[in-house]
């Protein structure tokens, strides 16, 4: 279904928004559960994502599917690989058949795991055949995707010897493997990561632990660009953050100073202050090797204030839910933009025009709709297929009404 956004003005009053917890740490919270049932977690996500995980964790099913969620289908290919007597198979959308995994199944298997493809090599659907993994060393290379690499640590400490694992080549979205060994240090597991190597000591008893799960960062990109795209003065209050976030996003409240929007830090929120107002020949220049989920929300922050930048460290974005560097090139251009990407980066020239009424469509990834979403603070904005945003941010437009975005199906 299309939603209509109507062009409107961010309502100047003391919004609050609670923005469910991190997907992220969500899904490596339900692992590590699953293999140590004494931890508690609260604020745990309400996202798709990670209602695929629930499930996926909890039926005796011998099928299982994670539809488009990449840690889902990433974190379970090392777990179901460590169960014992159990076979499954585990599948996900198409996209999700298109997403490479030979990676961490070629891994896997070298410690001991018994993973074949039931379709297309390299690629899901997988058969897992559960088994007591014997090794405990291994090479991986490091810069397709980190969350390879969550995987091996999620399960390291459940192995008799732990896991001695060695990065090979350029590391990519190293926040999130650091996200990995924070909680599992948080649950009282030894992790050393020195140079290119991570070392997990194996870890068997552990006592009832309670961890509270921060809110998405990601998620509240879209609010740092809602309020860049503001008058000076507006301002927004989002739950639960923190200063001393495991999130690599969290990086937002340093890049969006360029945007001048300030972020003060209370207790347990943040809240967002557009401050100054952004000069158009500024030219926005990021590497954003390090938070990959946040390139739509900056390139489009962007354009809507008819500032040019070049984001880099751009590669993996071509293997998330679409290749999101095609997507994002193709939509700009629909309302006036020029874009041009290579296989790692976005160029976008500074255009003041913004056509009106034209309809973003979103390729099935949740990013490409919340990311144009703030254009209905400059103009007329149709977004297709709506309902995407529920893989990580289900109220997500509930949230946009709460703030005066008028909406039409
Ligand atoms: O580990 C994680 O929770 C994630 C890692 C990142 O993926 P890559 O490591 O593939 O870039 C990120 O894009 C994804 O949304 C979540
Ligand atoms: C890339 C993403 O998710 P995943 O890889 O977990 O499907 C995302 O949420 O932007």
């Amino acid at each position: 279904m299309n939603l209509k956004l109507e062009k409107s003005i961010f309502q100047k009053q003391e919004t609050v928004i609670k923005i469910t917890g991190s997907k992220s740490e969500s899904n490596r919270l339900l692992l590590l559960q699953a293999l140590y049932p004494e931890i508690k977690i609260h604020n745990l996500s309400n996202s798709d994502d990670t209602v695929f995980m629930e499930k996926a964790l909890s039926t005796n099913s011998d099928s299982i599917d994670v539809h488009h969620a990449g840690t889902a289908m990433r974190f379970l290919t090392a777990y179901f690989a460590v169960q014992e007597n159990r076979t499954v198979s585990i599948t996900g959308s198409q996209r999700m058949k298109e997403r490479p995994i030979k990676i961490l199944v070629d891994a896997l298997n070298q410690l001991g795991a018994n993973i074949s493809y039931l379709e297309n090599d390299g690629f899901p659907p997988l058969q897992i055949k559960g088994r007591v993994l014997t090794s405990s060393q291994v090479k991986i290379e490091a810069g397709v995707s980190s969350q390879y690499i969550s995987a091996l640590l999620l399960i390291g400490s459940k192995l008799e010897n732990g896991l001695n694992l060695t990065l090979e080549g350029e590391i990519t979205s190293i926040p999130y493997i650091k996200m990995t060994l924070q909680l599992l240090n948080q649950i009282g597991v030894e992790t050393v990561f020195e140079n290119n190597v991570i070392q997990i000591k194996p870890f068997e008893e552990l006592k009832e632990t309670e961890l509270t799960v921060e809110s998405d960062w990601s998620s509240a990109s879209y609010f740092y660009s809602l309020i860049a795209l503001s008058a000076i003065g507006t301002e927004v209050k989002l739950t639960f953050y923190k200063e001393n976030s495991l999130q690599g996003d969290s990086v937002l409240a340093e890049i969006y100073k360029i945007f001048g929007v300030s972020t003060s830090f209370h207790e347990n929120s943040i809240s967002l202050k557009k401050i100054v107002d952004i000069d158009s020949s500024y030219r926005v220049k990021l590497n954003l090797v390090n938070a990959p989920d946040i390139a739509q929300t900056i390139a489009v922050t962007c354009f809507a204030l008819d500032v040019s930048c070049h984001l880099s460290g751009l590669h993996t974005l071509k293997i998330k839910e679409t290749d999101r560097l095609v997507a994002l090139k193709t939509e700009l251009e629909k309302l006036g933009a020029h874009v041009s990407i290579s296989s790692e980066s976005l160029e976008l020239k500074a255009t003041s025009i913004i056509k009106k009424d034209i309809s973003i469509d979103t390729y099935n990834d949740h990013r490409m709709a919340m990311a144009f979403a703030p254009l209905s603070l400059k103009t007329d904005i149709v977004i297709n297929d709506w309902e995407v945003v529920s893989k990580s941010y289900p109220t997500f437009w509930n949230d946009l009404k709460s703030i005066g975005i008028n909406q039409f199906e």
